[in-house]
């Protein structure tokens, strides 16, 4: 088995006439958490999007540990346990909680249907779920919604979850929350990938990071190595030290 559960390889994306990813080579550890950061326009939605096969790359290969996915279809692609949360979340505003939760878990009809202890512990993860469970869900705030999100996409067992900036527009106390719940998904074995704008979230919950610049990656590593340096970051990231 690799050590590497996601692997890009020279992956270049088009999107009409457009050269996005200009040859991508990204790992994703096993059984770590994986920051894609990047200014904006690098092209990290857009190595997302074709990671999940919604965006088709034009060359390069992808592989999901042993398997080549580059040319599978997005429901192929989660149905090998790969669940993607995109920026905007892909919730139902109309209805409930309950009704969304049902909609992401595949095999279920009704919400008694969902494996009890796996909602159990989403209901642990995220509290708000269990407490808006009847609530229409356009009415939960930000922070709610994109727990709602990522309890969607975790509701099935899933090997690798992919998010996109989790932590965008959220307050500091529920950065704090989201921190928790993914170092607990983590730790129940889940592989994780996570584009992110913020880096004071990025850095608490890295274990690798990489770096992308107009549609290439610049910079891969440990997430310690590029907390600890901040002329590194200011080079990568141009943040202000
Ligand atoms: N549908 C599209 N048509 C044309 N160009 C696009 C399309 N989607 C993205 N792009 C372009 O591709 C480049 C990369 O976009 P992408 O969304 O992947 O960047 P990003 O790193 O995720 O940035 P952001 O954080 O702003 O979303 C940008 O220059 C963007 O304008």
């Amino acid at each position: 088995m690799s050590a590497n559960l996601l692997t890009l390889s020279g992956v270049h994306t088009h999107i009409a006439a457009y050269h996005i990813l200009h040859g991508v080579d990204l790992v994703v550890p096993r059984g770590q958490l994986t920051m894609l950061l990047g200014r904006n326009g690098a092209g990290k939605t857009t190595t997302l999007r074709t990671v999940m096969g919604l965006w088709q790359a034009s060359a390069g290969r992808i592989t999901l540990g042993d398997q080549d996915i580059t040319r599978l279809s997005t429901p192929q692609i989660a149905s090998l346990g790969v669940a993607y949360v995109p920026e905007n979340m892909g919730i139902f505003a109309d209805l409930t909680v309950k009704e969304n939760m049902l909609l992401a878990a595949r095999s279920a009809q009704r919400a008694s249907q969902i494996d009890e202890a796996r909602l159990q512990w989403i209901f642990k993860l995220f509290p708000a779920v269990e407490k808006f469970w009847n609530h229409p869900a356009g009415k939960l705030s930000g922070g709610q919604k994109q727990m709602l999100a990522v309890s969607r996409a975790i509701v099935e067992p899933r090997e690798l979850l992919i998010v996109d900036e989790p932590s965008k527009g959220l307050a500091p106390a529920i950065i704090n929350n989201m921190i928790e719940a993914f170092g607990q998904l983590k730790a129940s074995g889940v592989t994780i990938l996570l584009v992110e704008q913020n880096f004071n979230f990025a850095k608490r919950l890295g274990d690798r990071v990489a770096v992308m610049d107009n549609g290439q990656i610049v910079h891969a590593g440990a997430m310690k190595e590029l907390a600890e340096d901040e002329s590194l970051q200011q080079k990568l990231l141009g943040l202000a030290l």
